[in-house]
């Protein structure tokens, strides 16, 4: 439905100095295909470029380099009004945090109602119902129709931006870290809400996490992104029973799952500066297999089974119980 090839976004670097033209590479040469009604679950550090790769998906980053397809068409070949119109309708957002996504001034039903009044769809009666059925599809009751969104609570407001992304129908909501501002207590109901909508709805969503334990029960496919580029995807279950790049390795161990209880992996120091990336392999800084062979280029894509693929010269080995053994 949505392809990504080759993008790269750069933005101006903030700290350049006056005779200074730094850029900060928030993605690198990514390259993602989001299929019709699945989940592709998008996993990294803070910093690694996820809410870059969420704005690229949503239209609202150009990429600097690359292209964006929808239905087979390049996004941003398309005229601004279509763009706005048929894009715009397909794919829903849901970001981190509802407290700042939802213009607090407003009161539930404009919220819900905005979308369908911009893009002109059925009668004022028709809308009207649409409002009431996006209230009852995110299991909210009809009075919370006249509230603000300061008068709910934190998962009450996410429902609300839950279902603002569903007013359109689109075919695929993109949700960046949708649980990671909210209490513990509430993290699983709004999760199981998502999951549950993209069954009864046939949806497609991209789901944005630096959580992969929680992500791979989700997910269709994983995408492991690191520096602003996609180090390993593939199907879910494979990437994480069987990781081949270590950075990955090294997530899934911060997490361990009772089916494998492997070491964990302490990755020192934070993600480097996204200004001046490490040539080569961008892991090999905190990478404890790295030598002279990661530093030359970025590792080609190593093919497995299952349009699994990584980029690392020296990659995990197969885990047993993952090859079936
Ligand atoms: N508008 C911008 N101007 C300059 N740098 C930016 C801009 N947006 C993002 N960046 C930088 O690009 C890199 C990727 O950022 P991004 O927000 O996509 O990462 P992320 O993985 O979503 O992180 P987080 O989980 O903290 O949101 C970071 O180094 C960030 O500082």
């Amino acid at each position: 439905m949505i392809t990504l090839d080759h993008v790269h976004v750069r933005h101006k670097a903030r700290s350049g100095g006056l005779f200074r033209r730094d850029s900060v590479h928030a993605l690198t040469d990514a390259s993602l295909e989001v299929r019709k009604g699945e989940i592709v679950g998008l996993v990294g550090e803070s910093g690694c470029g996820k809410s870059t790769l969420a704005r690229v998906l949503t239209g609202l980053q150009r990429p600097t380099e690359g292209s964006v397809r929808f239905r087979g068409r390049d996004l941003w070949d398309m005229p601004g009004a279509e763009r706005r119109r048929d894009f715009g309708s397909s794919v829903g957002v849901v970001f981190q945090d509802p407290s700042t996504a939802l213009n607090p001034r407003l009161t539930v039903r404009r919220i819900l109602r905005d979308p369908l009044d911009v893009h002109g769809r059925g009668t004022g009666r028709e809308r009207e119902a649409r409002v009431e059925e996006l209230l009852d599809l995110v299991g909210l009751p009809d009075h919370t129709l006249g509230a603000l969104p300061g008068g709910l609570s934190g998962g009450q407001r996410q429902r609300v931006a839950i279902a603002r992304a569903l007013a359109l129908e689109p075919e695929l909501i993109v949700a960046d870290e949708p649980t990671s501002a909210l209490d513990v207590s509430v993290r699983a109901q709004v999760l199981n809400l998502l999951v549950d909508l993209r069954e009864r709805l046939g949806l497609g969503m991209v789901f944005i996490s630096h959580d992969i334990q929680t992500v791979r029960h989700l997910a269709d496919r994983l995408a492991v992104l690191y520096l602003g580029r996609v180090v390993e995807e593939g199907p879910a279950d494979r990437v994480a029973d069987s990781p081949r790049h270590p950075y990955t390795e090294a997530l899934l161990s911060a997490t361990p799952s009772l089916l494998h209880a492997s070491e964990r992996i302490v990755l020192h120091g934070p993600v480097p500066s996204a200004t001046e990336p490490p040539a080569g392999c961008p892991f090999r800084t905190r990478c404890w297999k790295a030598d002279d062979a990661c530093g030359t280029a970025f590792p080609a894509a190593t093919a497995g089974e299952e349009e699994h693929r990584w980029h690392c010269v020296h990659p995990q080995p197969v885990r047993r119980a993952a090859a079936g053994v």
